[in-house]
């Protein structure tokens, strides 16, 4: 039985989509191991068509290639892969090495495909390199040696998955006489080891040094000649490699050493992805930064433990937001607002509360500083509270007996900026507007004396009197004196939510009676503005990435198109297709993955001296990255560029070997 056989292959190319144009019109040939067989013919003859059938990279033909006793006619997609992998060893006139890999990693592509381990995979690949004689270039790229070299790699890569079946396609064609004489002799090597050397030529010369002289002419064998003995098949069953599909790790690690081949230019991309993913990851940082600020500003003004209760006007359980939109609409009618003393005694009943103090809050009033022409008015009179923080007053004390507290921005209208702390001690005239029992309004008007300036900041100018005082100014007045808010302190900052819900659940008389509002509401409020308002910029800055998914997907569109030979080569090595794709999906998460860094690092960088420079306005920092963000954006590097190689990807993986091939 020989070894390989040919049964009346028939193969024809197809133009126009319908005329059909007969190449191999009936090829009968048997091959057995330790042949050196040339393949003469005329151009154009079907040599090359019968070799990449022979080869596992033409599977569209009729007739049978007939492997050692086994079909290989139904064979699956996978199985010619392996079939290429496993016993065919390529060998092409134009040497089809690959530019950005060494020597050494050009024969390496071949053993990764084998259950070899890497050190057993690089003394094979360096004892093949020394058996070429090539010994001292392991290191050298292709474009660093010369015709007769590039050969030898390509021999040594051929070799180096220990193929039962070497294809040559013109082997010497692109070499003069003596680099010819010295690759014949290394096949005419592998040949006498016992393999089946098939080889292509125009040479007459060339076709005498093997064993045997195959001349097609037509489609059809007209000449089949034996010029001497064949070589001995090895009796004994050599030790063979195993071969074993390209693993994910070692398709990564090409697509990293192409990566790093290219650094440069794909440094151009990953500094356009990183741009984006910076600009997201500062807006972000952004919104942090100002969260944690404003939380800061308000717990230092406000007493976290206290709970602020409010009338609910409707009598129904309201949310939180409904609640807050109740107080906002409250002004138009105060009286529904206010707390009867009842109501009050209610409060005081609740498990988790220490203290429960009445206030009042108005929304307009009018501040007269004696002496001074200039009146100012507010539109946030309140009586303090344990609400307040300590340190809530900066100079001076809280407001006692006939006393009142103003803000830094009201004692600087009255005094200006620089004098403005001597308003301590003076007295203002305080006069608003409130309501009577039977609704109707009343002048309220008294004047008391400054003990403390306070500084809401951002947050809105403080003014506040004791809450007896008010009372007896309000009574002195004829207003009525029932409290416009209550201020609940919980017995500890634990339990302020729970303070809360009791104070929505109390129903009196059958209806919801209250509405609570803690710290916690309003940073919450606070802060779900400044994260919308961080994330509409983050989301706008997110745009430059799809610029940057597009980048990804041109480029790699382009490195398809350059390599296409290269995938050519790996198919033919026995890559499968999906080892193909992966070449590219890992090249671009490469670029992804670099991205990310750039990003961070820019984002760490600019974020930091943007600290720097705004940390003397705020005493905060503005931007803060934290490890959550820094996920994100390997997350987004990782889904953007993944996404972005999936098309090329897929083209590569589909391209056809032969045509890669033949691509110039
Ligand atoms: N993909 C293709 N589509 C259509 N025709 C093709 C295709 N590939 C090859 N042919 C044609 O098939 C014929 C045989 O081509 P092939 O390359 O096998 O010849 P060859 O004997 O190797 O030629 P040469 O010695 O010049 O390399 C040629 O006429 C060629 O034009």
């Amino acid at each position: 039985m020989a070894y390989l056989e040919l049964k009346n292959i028939h193969k024809s190319y197809t133009l126009n989509k319908t005329e059909k144009f007969p190449v191999l019109k009936g090829i009968d040939l048997k091959f057995d191991k330790g042949e050196f067989v040339s393949i003469l013919g005329e151009s154009g003859g079907g040599k090359s068509t019968l070799m990449n059938i022979i080869g596992g990279l033409d599977h569209d033909y009729d007739g049978d290639v007939i492997l050692d006793g086994v079909s290989t006619r139904d064979f699956t997609e996978k199985q010619m892969d392996a079939y290429r992998r496993e016993t065919i060893g390529f060998i092409f006139q134009s040497f089809n090495l690959i530019s950005h890999l060494t020597v050494l990693d050009n024969v390496l592509v071949s053993l990764d495909m084998t259950t070899l381990t890497r050190a057993e995979k690089e003394q094979r690949a360096k004892d093949l390199l020394e058996q070429v004689g090539l010994k001292e270039h392991i290191k050298k790229h292709p474009n660093q040696l010369s015709g007769g070299q590039k050969q030898r790699v390509a021999i040594a890569r051929a070799l180096a998955s220990d193929p039962e079946i070497i294809i040559a396609d013109e082997p010497t064609g692109a070499l003069d006489s003596k680099n010819t004489d010295e690759i014949l002799e290394i096949m005419e090597g592998i040949a006498r080891s016992g393999k089946l050397v098939i080889a292509v030529t125009h040479s007459e010369e060339v076709a005498h040094f093997g064993t045997r002289i195959v001349h097609m002419s037509d489609g059809v064998i007209d000449h089949d000649q034996a010029n001497r003995e064949k070589y001995p098949a090895p009796t004994e069953k050599s030790k063979r490699l195993v071969s074993k599909k390209l693993g994910v790790a070692a398709a990564y690690k090409n697509a990293y050493k192409h990566t790093m081949y290219y650094f440069w230019r794909n440094f151009l991309i990953m500094l356009g992805t990183g741009i984006g993913i910076f600009a997201v990851l500062l807006f972000s940082g952004l919104g942090n930064g100002i969260s944690a600020f404003i939380n800061q500003q308000i717990n230092s003004l406000v007493n976290p433990s206290s709970v602020t209760v409010m009338k609910n006007t409707s009598g129904k359980q309201m949310s939180q937001a409904e609640f807050t939109s109740s107080i906002r609409q409250s002004s138009a009618n105060p009286a529904a607002m206010l707390i009867k003393p009842s109501e009050l005694a209610k409060l005081k009943t609740l498990k988790n509360v220490s203290a429960v103090q009445p206030g009042y809050q108005f929304s307009q009033y009018t501040l007269t500083l004696t002496g001074n022409a200039q009146p100012i008015t507010g539109s946030s009179l309140q009586t303090w509270t344990k609400a307040y923080a300590n340190g809530t007053v900066k100079s001076g004390t809280k407001p006692g007996k006939n006393e009142i507290v103003i803000d830094k921005s009201q004692a600087q209208s009255f005094l200006g900026a620089k004098k403005y702390k001597q308003i301590i001690g003076k007295t203002v005239s305080l006069s608003f507007t409130w309501i009577d029992s039977k609704q109707q309004p009343v002048v309220v008007k008294h004047d008391l004396k400054v003990v403390g300036i306070a500084d809401g900041g951002q947050a809105g100018a403080i003014t506040a009197t004791n809450y007896s005082t008010m009372k007896a100014i309000l009574k002195e007045a004829g207003a009525t004196t029932d409290a416009s808010f209550v201020s609940v302190n919980a017995k500890s900052i634990n339990v302020t939510k729970t303070v809360a819900k009791e104070v929505n659940d109390l129903k009196i008389n059958g209806k919801y009676a209250f509405g609570a509002i803690t710290v916690g509401d309003i940073l919450n409020t606070v802060s779900s503005y400044v994260k919308l308002a961080t994330n509409v910029l983050a989301a706008i800055a997110g745009i430059s990435l799809v610029v940057s998914a597009l980048m990804i997907i041109v480029s790699m569109y382009m490195s398809v198109s350059e390599r296409t030979k290269e995938i050519g080569v790996l198919r033919a090595l026995g890559e499968g297709k999906r080892d193909i794709s992966r070449l590219f999906t890992g090249e671009s998460v490469l670029i992804g993955l670099f991205s990310a860094v750039l990003a961070l690092v820019l984002a760490f960088g600019i974020g930091g001296l943007a600290n720097k420079a705004l940390y003397g306005l705020a005493k905060a920092n503005m931007v803060i990255i934290t490890p959550g963000n820094v996920g994100f954006a390997f997350v987004i590097a990782i889904v953007i560029s993944f996404l972005a190689a999936l098309l090329p990807a897929r083209r590569a993986a589909k391209l056809d070997p032969i045509e890669s091939l033949a691509s110039e």
